[in-house]
């Protein structure tokens, strides 16, 4: 297997690295590159022009894509071949959102009639709940759901819920609970009552220990709060692929949901995880944000690279990663309801990226998944935007942006275009000496002092963004938008010769906080962990510091 960095397009591209014109002479030198580096699919426009991008350097990018083998994996993921080797699994969250007549196999099994027999039983309950044929033990409708999950089981369909809120149609409250801190779980219940309530507990593995005990606890609350044992079919349901863990747990199985080994967590949400998102917006919206996503899965499957985004956002996020040292990645989003979307990108892609074994087993000796990072705008430019302008470090901006607000009114959504707008461009072209200086012109500092607050006002711009445009934020654009970020990870993590699919990185820490947690239970001494852990358990066990 060739080294990445010995292929002919790395060695390329290390080379263009070095002598790239500004991105000022860039514009200057091609009035098309705007038309020349946009593309509009799937509901989306994508504007990469303001990138440190030549043709030659995209030619090569692509290039490293080819000889990286990014078509032969992604026709190996739409297959339902083994691309998870280490845990010996499919990646199929694409037959989630596939057409109902699709022929996806696992094991020489077609999987999309048992998901299209999932999204009815998901249908039915919405319905069942919505008009009020659910009812709880005295007899009510539910009115509040509690969705108690963590990881891709939580952030998924909280973010989504968030994103959609315009669509609420006002028929459940719904709350998420994820942390294993009691004030998680005990805010929560403080909102809701036992007699309308329904627990929803999400969990792939059935055996997470945030999950567990928060359901436990979420039991407890119930029982002592006027439920009953026969009582808890009415207000418990489940969502896991460990239908026998759920069952031993209380729940009954008519109120299970299935998931499948060959959907990874973070990638779920388009699932019966997604229940959350279809009881707060209705089963059709859910159907339209798989819509979304399906139209982009057909896209990145059968696109050129030349015009494939999420390859081109993929290659250009790496060009910088690799290229450039940018260890990390910037989502702005200009879209108050899109507020939690950074997160949800951020778990998504270095719980994917966050690697540095090859497939093989060797080490990487080139970077991998950058940080991902970002939030609401404009709060960021009163925040961290100084950095991304002034500091030392590069770090690529994503801004995404909806043209039509859900709540017009008055000048609010022109200045936030304009903001979105302005700071792509200040990134950009930043400001130099000469145009600093003469800002100050007519200050009445003195020459010597206009000099150095010139040095000051200086940015040597030349910062790439991308930035992604929807006519209007709705499920088919947000469903579009989330696949289009899964698969830019793909892209990524198959370029490195990474698996994006497991995250063995997780499980050290919670064996050993499983340890922790054992002797703590036991009085046991800890004399035998370093005394960084002894002392701290010790201190814990004072009570006070
Ligand atoms: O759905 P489960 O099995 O409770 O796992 C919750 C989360 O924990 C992880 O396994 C590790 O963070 C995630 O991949 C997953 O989404």
């Amino acid at each position: 297997m060739t080294k990445l960095t010995q292929f002919p397009a790395w060695q390329a591209l290390s080379q263009l690295s070095g002598n790239l014109p500004h991105m000022r002479t860039l514009f200057a030198d091609n009035p098309k590159r705007f038309e020349r580096m946009s593309l509009k699919q799937c509901g989306l426009f994508l504007d990469y022009s303001k990138n440190r991008l030549t043709e030659e350097v995209q030619q090569q990018l692509l290039a490293l894509a080819q000889e990286a083998g990014l078509k032969q994996k992604i026709t190996a993921m739409f297959s339902g071949d083994i691309i998870n080797t280490t845990e010996k699994r499919a990646v199929l969250h694409t037959a989630l959102r596939a057409a109902a007549d699709a022929d996806i196999r696992v094991d020489g099994v077609n999987v999309v009639p048992e998901v299209q027999a999932t999204l009815a039983k998901m249908e039915q309950f919405v319905a069942d709940i919505h008009q009020g044929r659910w009812l709880g033990y005295t007899g009510k409708a539910i009115t509040d759901v509690v969705s108690i999950g963590i990881g891709g089981s939580f952030l998924g369909p909280k973010i989504a819920s968030e994103a959609l809120r315009p669509y609420w149609n006002g028929a459940v409250k719904c709350h998420y609970v994820a942390n294993v801190d009691a004030t998680s779980i005990a805010e929560k219940l403080k909102k809701v009552n036992p007699e309308t309530t329904l627990f929803l507990t999400s969990s792939k593995s059935f055996g997470t220990q945030e999950t567990l005990t928060n359901t436990l606890s979420a039991k407890a609350w119930f029982l002592a709060n006027g439920g009953t044992q026969q009582d808890v079919a009415k207000h418990f349901a489940a969502i896991t692929s460990n239908v026998a863990k759920a069952t031993d747990f209380g729940i009954d199985e008519t109120n299970i949901f299935p998931m499948w080994d060959w959907v990874g967590g973070r990638y779920s949400l388009w699932s019966a995880i997604g229940l959350p998102i279809a009881l707060l917006v209705g089963m059709d919206n859910f159907r339209e944000l798989l819509a979304g996503a399906r139209e982009m899965d057909q896209h990145f499957a059968s696109a050129p690279f030349k015009e494939n985004m999420p390859v081109i956002m993929g290659m250009l996020s790496l060009w910088y990663n690799n290229f450039f040292n940018a260890q990390s990645h910037v989502v702005l989003t200009y879209d108050h309801y899109l507020r939690g979307l950074p997160a949800y990108f951020q778990q998504l892609d270095m719980e994917s990226n966050g690697k540095s074994a090859k497939m093989d087993g060797s080490a990487v000796d080139y970077s991998t998944g950058p940080v991902i990072w970002g939030g609401e705008g404009t709060n960021g430019q009163h925040a961290y935007h100084q950095l991304l302008h002034q500091g030392t470090a590069l770090i690529p901006a994503d801004f995404i942006m909806p043209l039509q607000s859900h709540n017009p009114l008055g000048e609010h959504h022109i200045q936030l275009a304009s903001n979105c707008f302005g700071q792509t461009q200040a990134l950009m072209q930043g400001r130099t000496f000469d145009e600093a200086l003469a800002e100050l012109k007519d200050s009445k500092l003195s020459d010597a002092e206009k000099v150095v607050i010139a040095k000051h006002k200086e940015m040597v711009g030349n910062k790439p963004s991308n930035t992604i445009l929807m006519d209007k934020l709705t499920p088919k654009t947000l469903g579009a938008l989330i696949a289009l970020y899964e698969h830019r990870t793909l892209v990524q993590g198959t370029i490195w010769d990474i698996n994006s699919f497991d995250q063995w990185g997780v499980e050290l820490g919670k064996t050993l906080g499983n340890d922790v947690l054992a002797r703590l239970a036991a009085e046991a001494d800890c004399e035998a962990l370093d005394a960084s852990s002894n002392g701290l358990i010790n201190t814990f066990r004072k009570g006070h510091i």
